[in-house]
């Protein structure tokens, strides 16, 4: 047995006790006490103990630090940043009603979502006020409703099996990259359309790609505009991008050219209160936004939903035997389109748990522009006064014990029959997707392609995972599997039962 001594291993285990007494002393006494009940103010969690704290935010993210604060304080508490800003936490269904379904103007999002508009581009969504927003995201509500994507499914089963069709007999590969790949091919069918898919794939893949990695830094959310070598290449990718997609407006709108895709419908949007389409700037900037937000997000899902299924043996027996059971019912042949895809309760529930445990969209924020109450189920009530902004950790909110049993277990079967954990627990106990007035509408978009990529996959290949289950992302703004998720694959021809 090596006994070396090793200065630097003893100083890491010196400063990971540390870590851990510091973070308790702190979630013991630096934090106010909750108040009496009757009282208004919530709770608080000074600067400074976010401060002492951040040995561990560095080293296991912030959730863990507000996961202890909740325990210790309750579902409503703010954090005070040295009298700068007062962030107020909102965790739970029964406080988070008026968060989700607020109008703008009463709760807004907050000034720093403005680092958007380097990407999504000047004249959209985070660039203009209130009402011209709403009517941008209407005009993309519309052209992703679900009955307009179910024709998409095609394209989907094509790309998968296009994609895969690559893979040798046997081998390895990394489960994120896969993932990433295969989604990009998708959206750059469904989403941007035909000119993309087959004549620019590569430069397009490239241009996003730079755009989402050198626009997301964490100095980008405070300086969107400090010229930065990673800011200079953002910006040189979205001028690339929007001249390419001018480019594919005009030619269409001059040709007459129709395709089935959302670039399509954004085209051929009229506004419902003036009649007037939108400009080719607008229709560039919501397809770039709608890539920035659902791409690494769909992706991120995807990889988690392939890691916890092949992790969990139970589970991933159940979804082979859906499988089979399907083929059995429409035949071998029979290529998969949205109503099949709507049998796969199984593949669903174990898509949806991986989500509920490792939350692509970590935390939401919003501005309160007009002062409200919460009631906490304990039966505090706490007014959140306007200036302060307020967060709600989706992490912690989907991992609570008193709506979800034995919460850090992988147990789709919560969302069946009999338990239906997620509806029991009030209508905003599952929030990976957000809720209410800015609901994800990606979501039933997100749940196809992913039913539709690991359906593929159960049929054609047996999966075991060779590296060890993967850890969170810490540093990203949409948290993925930190690492490579390193999987070994076989062929095989799944037939029925
Ligand atoms: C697993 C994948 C996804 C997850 C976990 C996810 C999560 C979320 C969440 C949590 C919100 C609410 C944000 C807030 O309240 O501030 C949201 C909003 C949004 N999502 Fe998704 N999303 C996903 C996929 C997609 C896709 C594929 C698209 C589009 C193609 C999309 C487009 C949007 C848009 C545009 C909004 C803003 C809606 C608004 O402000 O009214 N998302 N998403």
């Amino acid at each position: 047995m090596d006994i070396t001594f090793r200065p630097g291993a003893c100083y890491s285990i010196a400063v990971i006790f540390l870590t851990a007494i510091i973070t308790k002393v702190i979630v013991r006494r630096i934090v106010a006490p909750r108040p009496e009940k009757g009282s208004l103010q919530p709770p608080i969690a000074s600067g400074v103990s976010l401060v002492a704290a951040l040995p561990t935010i560095l080293t296991k993210g912030l959730h863990p630090v507000l996961h202890d604060l909740h325990a210790k304080l309750g579902s409503v508490f703010t954090i005070n940043l040295f009298g700068l800003k007062k962030v107020t936490l909102l965790v739970g269904p029964e406080v988070t009603s008026h968060f989700f379904q607020a109008k703008n103007s009463e709760l807004c999002h907050p000034d720093m979502y403005k680092f958007t508009i380097p990407i999504f581009g000047k004249g959209v969504i985070f660039d203009v006020d209130f009402e011209t927003r709403n009517r941008q995201i209407r005009f993309a509500i519309d052209a992703m409703k679900p009955t307009q994507l179910r024709s998409k499914v095609d394209y989907m089963v094509h790309e998968v099996q296009d994609y895969f069709s690559k893979w040798e007999q046997e081998g390895i590969i990394d489960l994120k990259h896969e993932m990433a790949e295969v989604l990009m091919l998708i959206a750059s069918r469904c989403l941007l359309g035909k000119e993309v898919r087959e004549k620019m794939f590569e430069e397009v893949s490239v241009l996003i790609n730079d755009l989402c990695k050198n626009g997301m830094h964490f100095i980008s959310l405070f300086f969107p505009y400090i010229p930065i070598p990673a800011h200079r290449q953002r910006d040189k990718a979205r001028a690339r991008l929007g001249n390419i997609f001018h480019e594919i407006v005009r030619s269409r709108k001059i040709s007459g050219q129709v395709e089935d895709d959302v670039l399509q419908k954004l085209i051929d949007s009229k506004c419902m209160e003036d009649g007037r389409s939108m400009t080719e700037s607008e229709i560039t900037g919501l397809l770039i936004s709608l890539l920035f937000a659902g791409q690494h997000a769909s992706s991120s899902a995807a990889s988690w939903a392939g890691a916890c299924l092949i992790s969990h043996e139970k589970y991933l027996a159940a979804a082979v035997e859906e499988q089979q059971k399907i083929i059995g019912k429409h035949g071998q042949d029979v290529v998969v389109d949205y109503n099949i895809l709507l049998e796969m309760g199984t593949l669903h529930s174990c898509i949806k748990e991986a989500i509920r445990m490792h939350s692509p969209s970590a935390m939401v924020m919003r501005h309160v522009k007009k002062s409200f109450t919460v009631q906490t189920r304990e039966g505090y009530s706490y007014e959140i006064p306007q200036g302060h902004t307020v967060a709600t950790s989706i992490v912690v909110g989907n991992q609570l014990p008193h709506i979800y049993k034995d919460p850090h277990v992988y147990d789709p079967y919560r969302f069946g029959p009999g338990r239906e954990e997620d509806k029991a627990g009030g209508k905003f106990a599952f929030t990976s997707f957000g809720g209410g007035r800015h609901a994800c509408f990606g979501e039933e978009y997100s749940y196809m392609q992913i039913k539709v990529i690991w359906s593929f996959l159960l049929r054609n290949f047996e999966l075991k995972m060779i590296s060890p289950f993967p850890e969170e992302e810490i540093d990203k703004f949409i948290p993925g599997p930190k690492g490579r998720v390193m999987v070994s694959y076989k062929r095989r021809l799944l037939v029925s039962t």
